[in-house]
Order: C-alpha cells, then structure tokens, then sequence
C-alpha cells in the first residue's frame, strides 16, 4: 500500500476524504499564501494547491501528497477568509441576491510527478436581509472560510443554486482528486 497524506488543516477537507474510508495521514504546512495579482483564480488556487502539497512533500517523498486551496470569486474579486466580522458581513452582502464562482485548486505530488488542476462551481444564493446576514454571523461559521460562508452548515440556507461540483464548493473535489491519484500511479 502507497502512503497518501493530505497536506492540509481543514477539518472539511480531512472529512471528504475519511467517508471515502481511505488510509491517510493529515500532515499541515504553512506555506505563503501570497499571489501575483495577474494571475487568474484557476492559477491562484492551483499555484496554491502546488505550494501546500510540496512543502510536505519535500519531508515525505515516497508519499503520495494533496494539496488544495479554494477562493470566492464575485465579479473579478478575489475573496479569501474574512478577517473579521465586518469584512464578512461586507462580502455575504456583495453575494447576496447573485452568482459567485468558487474555484478549488488540487495538487497532487509525488517522487516522479506533479499533477495540478482546478474545479470552478457556481453559486447563486437567495437575496439576503441585514438581519438575515448578522443571524448568519453569529453562529461563527463563516470566520475560517472562503467568502465567509459555508454551504455544508448553516450556510446550506443561503444557496438558492449551484452548477457543478458541490464538494468543491467544501474544499475538495473528491471524485477527480481520486481519479487523478489513479492516474498518477496511486493504488490503495
Ligand atoms: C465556500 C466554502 C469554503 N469552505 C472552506 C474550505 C477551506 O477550508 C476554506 C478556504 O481556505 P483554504 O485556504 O483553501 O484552506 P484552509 O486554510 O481552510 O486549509 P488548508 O490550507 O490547511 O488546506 O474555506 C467551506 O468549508 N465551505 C464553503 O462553502
């Protein structure tokens, strides 16, 4: 058996993999998370990806490692995690009413390859009240989240429509990651 470790702290990325009853180990790195602000959201988020997955890579190389990272996109901005309450109460009001596009980049790295690729999803959510949007904001959820918000929790309420893959949307697009492991050689 092949190890496999998922380069990540995401309580939500970690969860997506174990209901796939997969063996891995969840081995986190701190990587820079700066961007050249020309570069698209597919090259942010797989460049990302990439950094994460190789940093551990680089202590574990017989591994098979993943890497993933996901960015809000409304119009042409960029939204990470909200710093504090009022930037996420700015960026759940910019999304209210509209689509937005989430884009999750995967890395996959091992000894003798590296695979990158990216899913974008669209969201549309409901239009929402100030009310509504600070009802949200107290149950903590959106704080450690792309866009300040999360569609697999509370966030569920928000989502009027979404076009592509949902697990993307929670951090990891289990079904092609699992697909690009096969082809890079991966068997468990
Ligand atoms: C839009 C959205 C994002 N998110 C989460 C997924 C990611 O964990 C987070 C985006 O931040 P990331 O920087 O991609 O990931 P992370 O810092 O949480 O974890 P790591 O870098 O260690 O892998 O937002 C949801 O859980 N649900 C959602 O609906």
């Amino acid at each position: 058996m092949q190890n496999l470790i998922l380069a990540s702290s995401s309580p939500r990325r970690k969860e997506l993999l174990e209901n796939l009853q997969i063996t891995f180990q969840t081995i986190s790195s701190d990587v820079d998370e700066n961007y050249n602000p020309t570069w698209s959201p597919g090259e942010i988020v797989m460049e990302l990806a990439h950094r994460k997955a190789e940093a551990v890579s680089k202590e574990y190389k017989d591994s098979f490692v993943i890497g993933s990272d996901t960015v809000v996109v409304r119009d042409q901005t960029i939204l990470g995690k909200p710093e504090n309450r009022e930037e996420a109460f700015s960026m759940l009001k910019s999304l209210s009413g509209r689509s937005h596009s989430v884009y999750t980049g995967v890395a996959i790295v091992s000894e003798s390859n590296v695979c990158k690729f990216f899913e974008k999803t669209d969201v549309e959510f409901w239009e929402l009240t100030d009310d509504e949007i600070n009802d949200y904001l107290d149950t903590g959820e959106p704080f450690d989240k792309a866009g300040a918000y999360g569609i697999q929790g509370f966030g569920s309420l928000l989502v009027k429509k979404i076009s592509g893959d949902y697990f993307s949307v929670v951090g990891l697009p289990v079904a092609r990651t699992i697909r690009e492991l096969k082809k890079a050689g991966y068997s468990s």
